[in-house]
């Protein structure tokens, strides 16, 4: 049998698959925790792939090898191709700034969309390099090469050779704010635009199924890897009207699709897939942590959160999750909301409730804007460490207004990965046909009060903390 690896280093923690390249059969699997915090030495992430991979038994037998990763992280290499210092990751908020002194800059919001489908946000790398120029000059003076957590994790995979031998490919690439999915194509005059007129080296573009490399381990073949939601998409098979929502750190919605998206609000990005497709999507920064939260809250598990939240309606209680201030809509420093306490909804099962639907609303603005934009919406396929709520998977369908398919709990992101380091072996046009996960299917009656009374305490929240 020959073997491939899926590796996910997403925000929370590294996970590894070891799959059957022909028929996708999982064979093993191995996990390793990331330290906390949105500032990290990517030499953690190394730490937790060789954890993770010790945990799924080595990968001395495995022939192909992907790395999936949080997107837009900023990891900033000098001459000898050492960490100039911690990496900003995607949901590291003081770059908000920077962002608008960049949209500024070149003119607006339309301007941005029409160079690279994305309006920076604190998120996006380009407004992290904008932030490292006006805070730490003499760090960005000695950036040589700029790359995304996938790239560099893949360069360690390979020995780590060289600047010159730094790749990645367009899904990750188009988080960046310096390349664009439209034309395949770095803009390195906005690389240039953020850094206050410096041009690192950025690592070439590699072709969905390309080998990039050999792992300087036992030769394994290096698939190009890609962003994580571009991996996932990929595991997932994501067709046309297929719209995938993950609820991990952060709550994302993206669908796979040809049409290239021009939001000048910026709340759509213009990403790309790991097939040579498009992948419209928006991100917010609070996803399954809100759980988290309530759950300490309430002095419960995930399993009692659910029970909780299932067994009372809200009954006027809302709850604003932006815990983490919020990137969609773009308020980096709004604060978490609840609204509407009276002495009846004044229970653990009403707010349990509220933040299941709270969570559940903010992702269903999100569907209902890439509807707006002309992509078809007619089912929802939900994954992440969220999709694992019970609550969140009966009350996603009533939110969202469509049926809601939840693939059976896995790591849809490694396997992305595991399925691209196949193609890339093969060497085929396309990547292998692999047996789909089994998925329950949630449907359910729409709700549009909860909406809509979401909507107008969502309102209430502009941005600005009242205190502190
Ligand atoms: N049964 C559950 N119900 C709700 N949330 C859960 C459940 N199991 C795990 N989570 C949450 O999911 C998150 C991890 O999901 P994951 O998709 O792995 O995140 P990431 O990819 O960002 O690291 C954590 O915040 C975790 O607490
Ligand atoms: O910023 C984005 C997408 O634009 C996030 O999706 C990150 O890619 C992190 O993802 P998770 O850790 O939540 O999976």
């Amino acid at each position: 049998m020959t073997l491939v690896a899926g590796i996910d280093s997403s925000t929370q923690s590294c996970k590894v698959v070891v799959r059957d390249a022909e028929t996708g059969a999982l064979v093993r699997s191995g996990r390793a925790k990331h330290p906390p915090g949105t500032e990290v030495d990517p030499q953690h992430w190394a730490d937790a792939m060789a954890e993770a991979v010790a945990d799924a038994g080595g990968l001395d037998d495995v022939d192909a090898i992907s790395v999936g990763a949080q997107q837009h992280g900023m990891i900033c290499l000098d001459a000898e191709g050492s960490v100039v210092r911690p990496a900003l990751l995607w949901n590291d908020t003081r770059s908000a700034s920077s962002a608008t002194d960049l949209i500024d800059d070149l003119g607006g919001a339309q301007a941005w969309t029409d160079a690279v489908g994305v309006v920076p946000v604190a998120a996006i790398t380009a407004a992290k390099l904008r932030w490292l120029a006006d805070n730490e000059p003499d760090a960005a003076d000695r950036t040589a090469a700029v790359c995304l957590p996938h790239d560099w994790l893949t360069w360690q995979l390979s020995g780590a050779t060289g600047l010159d031998t730094l790749t990645t490919d367009r899904g990750d690439a188009s988080g960046t704010g310096y390349f664009s999915a439209a034309t395949n194509a770095y803009r390195t005059d906005l690389l240039s635009l953020a850094l206050r007129g410096r041009e690192p080296l950025l690592p070439r573009v590699a072709g969905p199924s390309e080998v990039v490399g050999r792992a300087s381990s036992k030769g394994a073949a290096l698939g190009p890897g890609t962003g994580d939601n571009a991996a996932a998409a990929l595991a997932l098979d994501a067709r046309d009207g297929d719209v995938v929502v993950s609820i991990g750190t952060s709550g994302v919605v993206s669908a796979v699709s040809t049409v290239t998206p021009n939001d000048a609000s910026g709340e759509v990005a213009a990403f790309a897939d790991a097939t040579g497709r498009q992948l419209p999507l928006l991100c917010t920064l609070n996803g399954a942590p809100v759980l988290d939260a309530m759950a300490k809250l309430l002095g419960v598990d995930h399993a009692r959160l659910a029970e909780l939240a299932l067994s009372s309606a809200s009954e006027g209680l809302v709850l604003v999750p932006f815990l983490e201030g919020e990137r969609t809509p773009n308020r980096p420093a709004a604060t978490g909301a609840i609204h509407g306490l009276r002495q009846h909804n004044s229970t653990p099962g009403h707010l349990a409730r509220a933040a299941v639907e709270g969570l559940l609303c903010g992702l269903a603005d999100g569907i209902d804007r890439l509807r707006h934009l002309g992509v078809r919406t007619d089912r929802v396929l939900l994954v992440g460490g969220g999709a694992r709520s019970r609550a969140i998977c009966e009350l996603a369908p009533t939110i969202f207004g469509v049926p809601v398919a939840v693939p059976e709990p896995g790591e849809y992101v490694a396997d992305g990965a595991a399925r691209q380091a196949a193609w890339a072996l093969s060497g085929d046009a396309e990547p292998p046909s692999w047996t789909h996960a089994t998925a329950t299917v949630y449907e359910g009656v729409a709700t549009p009060e909860i909406r809509d009374r979401y909507s107008s305490v969502r309102e209430l929240t502009d941005g600005s903390p009242l205190l502190g």
